[in-house]
């Protein structure tokens, strides 16, 4: 394996696995796999890149650090020259999250001195300019992302919001900067280690800055940022000899079909509306939930009862609803009790026969993919921008679609499904 990366979440994972596996129009990518959390045992040997997915994002600062680490080893010991650390292209976290410990120590970890760090995406909106985070054409913290359940984004200057995570000072490659190529990038992240600066913000607007921060990082031993900062790292690889160029190709998968949603975004509730109006659709009453009166087996009698039709079942609601469950349950509780019934409905669903997933929500992805005890996921096409199929072999085999809550046109669930079935 020539790449490696720590992913802080399966949705996220996903994402950089499909940038390494498409690469730059008319150059191919890296042959990707995604491994759900630490894997026990070696890759496999044909692998190029490597995405290990965690679900790290939301846990104390010492536990993702601890996790982090372990997946650092592993994708050493596969071989790995570079490692990326992606976590979300909104930055998700919270002042005291763990973007910054978990950098500062795999920095540590691999001796480096300064390292990039860009959330950016211009694919799905997300521009760094001036160390500010814009979702298209709203800063971060106007974007909806300040109403995030878990990890609301009340602060748009990504340089304020993870010094108050690192240890170290923050510092920033603007992008007039960025925009003399890879040359000026490099040099100015060398005089960011005269400055003491461990973490460096790296402004990007355009693939083509992310295309040239690539080229200035190429012998970097640690990268961090959205899938966009792996934009580049296949060409490098390639253009090294080390890599050929593979385009991503899984065989679809036919059988019976579900769709999860327990994303609150605004793109997944626009989503669901949209299916709705063809498709069979259960609301979950999360009160009754919480309460203990209603569980997995509604779900799963509800998918099994419209099998063939696309059926979606869905937590998700409108931060007003979100804000009044949480105030009544508490925020942890209500997060872990619906992680608990989706990661339940996956299992009783697979049990019975569900060979085609579609799950929209990083922490509900990640719940769900855990239970259902998978192992590395081969890359196969991007369905939208961020969301590949993903397919798992072995004595019950499923594919799988995990979108991170944010990303999808609104016809998504309905397109994902027949892209899973190879269409
Ligand atoms: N109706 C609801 N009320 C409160 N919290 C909810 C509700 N539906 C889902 N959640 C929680 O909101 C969070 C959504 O996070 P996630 O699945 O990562 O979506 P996203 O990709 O949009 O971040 C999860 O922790 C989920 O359990
Ligand atoms: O970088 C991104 O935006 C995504 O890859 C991502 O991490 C999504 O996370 P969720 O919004 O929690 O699905």
């Amino acid at each position: 394996m020539l790449l490696g990366v720590v992913a802080d979440d399966f949705t996220g994972a996903s994402d950089i696995a499909n940038t390494l596996a498409k690469g730059l129009a008319g150059q191919g990518g890296l042959k990707t796999a995604q491994f759900l959390n630490v894997p026990s045992l070696k890759a496999p040997a044909d692998i190029e890149a490597g995405v290990v997915a965690l679900k790290s994002r939301s846990i104390a600062a010492a536990d993702a650090v601890a996790q982090s680490l372990a997946a650092l080893r592993w994708l050493q010991d596969q071989g790995c020259r570079q490692i990326v650390f992606k976590y979300c292209s909104t930055f998700d976290s919270t002042p005291d999250g763990n973007i910054g410990p978990v950098a500062e120590a795999l920095a540590a970890a691999l001796d480096q001195k300064s390292v990039v760090v860009c959330p950016a995406f211009p694919g799905a909106g997300r521009t760094i300019y001036q160390g500010h985070l814009f979702v298209h054409d709203r800063l971060l913290s106007e974007s909806g992302l300040e109403k995030h359940p878990l990890n609301p984004m009340t602060d748009p200057d990504i340089r304020r919001w993870l010094a108050r995570q690192a240890k170290h000072p923050v510092g920033l490659v603007a992008w007039p900067s960025v925009r003399q190529g890879p040359e000026r990038i490099a040099a100015e992240l060398q005089q960011a280690v005269q400055r003491g600066q461990r973490l460096v913000i790296v402004d990007a607007i355009t693939d083509d800055d992310l295309v040239a921060i690539g080229r200035a990082a190429a012998t970097a031993l640690l990268l961090t940022g959205g899938s966009g900062i792996a934009l580049g790292l296949p060409g490098n690889f390639i253009a090294a000899g080390l890599a050929k160029g593979a385009r991503p190709q899984v065989a679809g998968m036919s059988g019976p079909e579900a769709v999860l949603a327990g994303s609150c975004s605004g793109a997944t509730r626009g989503q669901i509306e949209h299916h709705r109006r063809r498709h069979p659709v259960l609301a979950i009453d999360v009160d009754k939930v919480m309460r203990g009166a209603s569980g997995a087996n509604d779900i799963v009698t509800f998918v099994l009862a419209n099998a063939g039709k696309a059926p979606l079942v869905y937590s998700s609601g409108a931060p007003e609803d979100v804000k009044a469950l949480q105030d009544r349950y508490g925020r942890e509780k209500v997060a872990h009790r619906l992680d608990r019934l989706f990661a339940d409905a996956a299992q009783g669903l697979v049990a019975k026969g569900i060979r085609r997933l579609v799950i929209a929500g990083g922490e509900t992805s990640g719940a769900v993919v855990s239970a259902l005890d998978l192992g590395a996921l081969t890359v196969g096409p991007e369905i939208d921008p961020g969301v590949p199929v993903l397919v798992a072999e072995g004595k019950s085999p499923i594919a799988l679609a995990l979108k991170s809550g944010n990303f999808g046109a609104s016809d998504f669930f309905a397109k994902a499904l027949a892209r899973l079935a190879g269409a």
